[in-house]
């Protein structure tokens, strides 16, 4: 199991700086090591603190592939779209090649087949594998990313993984759909928690004194909501504002204010 740290911040904005670097960081080791780095975005205000990375010179953004950890089931120019969000307050401003962006089967979203969207990411997900794109979590065969970028719901879900919703129980698809969902839209698609456990690195990011009671929920792994359940092969770390950390016992967490 790997390490939980917290990293507190006094503002949005330093928190956002300090995301930068850290992603950065990772782009570097990765893309030395395998000439790749594969990113998992979710939605919410995770894009919105991606701004800082936009202007991180070091980034070798050829090398990236970029995928959802969620997604809502309409079409890409649908406001409910996490692909059009991240396209347009990220995406659309950097220079990651075209080919190399996989999102939700365009058809399918706008169709709002959620079950057969979600079978045809996982077809796609495995497609990147076979391909060496996506490196595989030892024995398992579940796909493992290089980074995974998360955030959370005040209810203490986390990509399309919502408490008292049994896809948080899948053990065996990599990715799974859902279609009453707790926070609207209704129809997604989410990886399980085998592949968002997989993952090298995972980010938490979570800010707002809305998002203090779940913040402590999860890291003291109370009331078994789905962000508890947060791991990852190397380390995860919660990059979090003083707002949504302060519940949290104030010795006993690596923080950095
Ligand atoms: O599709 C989604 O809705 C997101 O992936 C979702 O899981 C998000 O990460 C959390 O709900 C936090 O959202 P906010 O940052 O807007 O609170």
């Amino acid at each position: 199991m790997a390490p939980v740290k917290t990293r507190v911040f006094k503002s949005k904005d330093e928190m956002t700086v300090e995301l930068a670097k850290y992603t950065a960081d990772l782009s570097s080791k990765f893309c030395k090591e395998r000439e790749k780095f594969t990113v998992v975005l979710s939605g919410g205000d995770l894009i919105s603190w991606l701004s800082n990375l936009i202007e991180e010179p070091s980034i070798e953004w050829s090398k990236w592939y970029i995928f959802w950890v969620d997604e809502r089931v309409c079409a890409w120019d649908n406001d409910d779209s996490n692909y059009k969000l991240a396209y347009d307050r990220f995406l659309s401003k950097v220079p990651i090649p075209a080919e190399n962006i996989f999102a939700i089967d365009k058809g399918l979203g706008a169709e709002g087949n959620a079950e057969l969207a979600a079978e045809r990411y996982e077809e796609c997900l495995k497609d990147k594998v076979n391909k060496g794109i996506i490196r595989t979590y030892k024995s398992s065969g579940f796909p493992q990313f290089d980074l995974q970028l998360l955030g959370m719901g005040p209810d203490g879900h986390m990509a399309s993984l919502f408490p008292g919703h049994d896809e948080i129980k899948e053990k065996v698809k990599w990715v799974t759909f859902i279609n009453d969902s707790s926070k609207p839209p209704s129809k997604r698609i989410t990886f399980t928690l085998p592949v968002i456990n997989c993952a090298s690195y995972n980010v938490m990011a979570v800010c707002d004194k809305e998002q203090a009671d779940s913040t402590a929920a999860a890291l003291n792994h109370t009331k078994g909501i789905p962000a508890g359940q947060l791991t990852a092969d190397v380390e995860v770390v919660w990059f979090l504002d003083q707002a949504a950390a302060s519940k949290l016992p104030q010795h006993g967490w690596c923080s950095v204010l």
